[in-house]
């Protein structure tokens, strides 16, 4: 079993800047070497190319509220090149932030070569805004709705297919949801586990209920998309949007283990580690988790 690392070391989906600088801390702290420990073939071809399309866009003026649009879409692009090439050889494309927007990307890639996929969606955040109901314009906050097709289309984001179905979509971990996603939510019938429903029914019970909506038979591949910021800020300090009241440790790592036993997945994205936040010790301790919650996606296990 292979597994091709892919590096994104980009902040242009948001403001803070740092968030590209946690692929290289996530790798730093020896996530290859811990997967290969794992038994997978490590490929790891380094992060660069990303940087240079990026630096390649020059001036980037807002389209509408949209910022650093032309960045977001062209290292999206790239990206989704990327995946889609180690998926097709065969090689699990476990994808390092960089801000969340690069899941339009990851996505995108995956449903490339799975067109069957599902995703499950692990976050504070719904990430689905549209142009219309975006307030911030950062584009980690809209991923969702361009996999979906909902909304306006934006000639600068045309190559992005709408690959993702409704029924194929559930997340775990909601918290901080806008207004205007609430609403996309009901209007799309997309499935939802926010705290509330992890707090009445357990982990346990809500991985089993979000598998069972989008892979009842547990045949399809699945997609993950992690965003650290799903877990508690005391577990998962050094991140853009922390909101308070979220997933233990525990709670994240059983979510990825519970994935990895179904031997359905095919993509991992571990996203929004932003090492220049907060003092060395949360650095330290989210990048950590960082990689924890990578080791037992792909197959880490306590006995
Ligand atoms: N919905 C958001 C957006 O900017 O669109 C607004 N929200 C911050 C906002 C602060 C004030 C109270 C309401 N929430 C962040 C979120 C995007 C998170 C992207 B992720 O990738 O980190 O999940
Ligand atoms: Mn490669
Ligand atoms: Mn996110
Ligand atoms: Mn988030």
């Amino acid at each position: 079993k292979s597994l091709a690392i892919v590096g994104c070391p980009f902040s242009g989906g948001q403001p803070r800047a740092g968030v590209d600088q946690g692929p290289i801390h996530l790798i730093h702290a020896g996530l290859p070497k811990q997967l290969e420990e794992l038994g997978w073939k490590v490929h790891f071809d380094g992060h660069h190319q990303f940087e240079d399309v990026s630096a390649a866009i020059g001036p980037d003026s807002p389209i509408g509220k949209l910022k650093n649009p032309r960045r977001v879409s062209k290292v999206c692009e790239e990206v989704a090149k990327v995946v889609g090439e180690h998926a097709k050889n065969g090689q699990l494309p476990v994808t390092l932030g960089g801000d969340h927007s690069l899941a339009m990307g990851t996505i995108s890639g995956t449903f490339e070569k799975y067109p069957d996929a599902c995703v499950v969606w692990v976050d504070a955040h719904a990430d689905i805004n549209t142009t219309d109901t975006t307030d911030s314009g950062n584009i980690h906050g809209m991923p969702v709705s361009f996999l979906l097709g909902l909304g306006e289309k934006v000639e600068e984001f045309k190559w992005v297919k709408p690959v993702l179905k409704p029924s194929r979509l559930v997340y775990i971990g909601l918290r901080d949801v806008d207004a205007g996603e609430k609403r996309i939510l009901k209007e799309n019938n997309i499935k939802a586990f926010s705290m509330h429903e992890v707090d009445k029914y357990g982990i346990g019970k809500v991985v089993e209920m979000a598998l069972d909506h989008v892979n009842p038979n547990r045949d399809r591949p699945i997609h993950l998309s992690f965003d650290v910021d799903a877990l508690d800020p005391t577990v998962a300090p050094s991140t853009g949007t922390p909101v308070r009241g979220g997933l233990t440790f525990r709670e994240g790592h059983y979510i990825c283990e519970a994935i990895y036993e179904t031997g359905c997945l095919v993509a991992l994205d571990i996203m929004e580690v932003n090492p220049s936040l907060r003092d060395a010790e949360s650095v330290r301790q989210t990048v950590a988790v960082g990689c924890s919650l990578a080791r037992s996606a792909l197959g880490e296990t306590l006995l």
